[in-house]
């Protein structure tokens, strides 16, 4: 029995002028998927996640979700489907509380009052917000507490399909190692893509991890066997590597 993808894209191109950004990319992301998407800088990651979600407007190919062609969709019909973003500026209220932010995200699952507070509660709960950080108002969150707010927006918004652009970027290792398991929970009832250059990260994450090079697909594999990869090695985790190796 083959079971059909939940995201395909079939030969998506995105040019910027002369730049080639997206170069006929075809992905099938399987429901219940974590998938890491990795590659230098200037791939056309972030640029193919926006595709996706139409905050740019492919030049050409196509995106199907469920097996329907997304092609003139506005974002927010796509977002009304259940594909929700995480770009790689946290986008939060700033004004409100953590605990508001997250019932405004929850709103869109139209549930009764008693069952939105519930999931609200929940969701603190999930990305490990005590009170006091509940009650906090989301400008002064630190960096990595205001990517947490976002992940539980994500959660609470409950998204068929979540897409993650670095969302352990500028973090500790043991906050990655929290963005990890709030991710899993995330996970555990949406489709996730994420793009990061984290290798730890990655490999504690994924199943399957595609490595995308001058906007095409370079090559798709498990972790293990990507980080074997000579090529892959030459044009990326080589140099990520001794980037990791200088930080430590
Ligand atoms: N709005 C834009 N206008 C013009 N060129 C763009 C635009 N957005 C991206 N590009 C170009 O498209 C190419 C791919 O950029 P993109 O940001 O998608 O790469 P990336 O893999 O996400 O990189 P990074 O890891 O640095 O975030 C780059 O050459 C970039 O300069």
């Amino acid at each position: 029995m083959s079971a059909s993808p939940i995201l395909a894209t079939r030969g998506l191109v995105k040019r910027f002028g002369g730049v080639v950004a997206v170069d006929g990319v075809d992905l099938d992301i399987m429901a219940g998927e974590i998938r890491c998407l990795i590659g230098p800088n200037g791939a056309g990651k972030s640029t193919l996640f926006k595709c996706l979600t139409h905050q740019h407007q492919p030049t050409s190919g196509q995106v199907l979700f469920d097996g329907r062609n997304l092609q003139g969709f506005a974002t927010h019909r796509i977002a009304r489907l259940g594909i929700a973003i995480k770009n790689q500026i946290p986008t939060v209220y700033a004004g409100l509380s953590v605990r508001e932010n997250i019932y405004l995200a929850a709103l869109r699952r139209a549930l009764a009052k008693r069952e939105l507070e519930k999931v609200v509660e929940l969701t603190l709960d999930e990305i490990g917000f005590d009170e006091r950080l509940a009650k906090q108002q989301a400008a002064t969150l630190s960096h990595a507490h205001r990517q947490w707010c976002e992940l539980g927006m994500l959660l609470a918004s409950h998204p068929r399909l979540a897409l993650l652009d670095e969302p352990t970027a500028g973090m500790t290792r043991d906050e990655m190692l929290k963005t990890v398991s709030i991710i899993k929970r995330l996970n555990a009832r949406a489709t996730v893509i994420v793009v990061e250059h984290d290798l730890e990260f990655i490999a504690r994450l994924a199943q399957k991890v595609t490595v995308l090079h001058r906007g095409r697909v370079l090559v798709e594999d498990s972790m293990e066997r990507i980080e074997a990869n000579e090529t892959v090695r030459d044009i990326y985790l080589g140099r990520k590597k001794e980037t990791v190796t200088a930080h430590a």
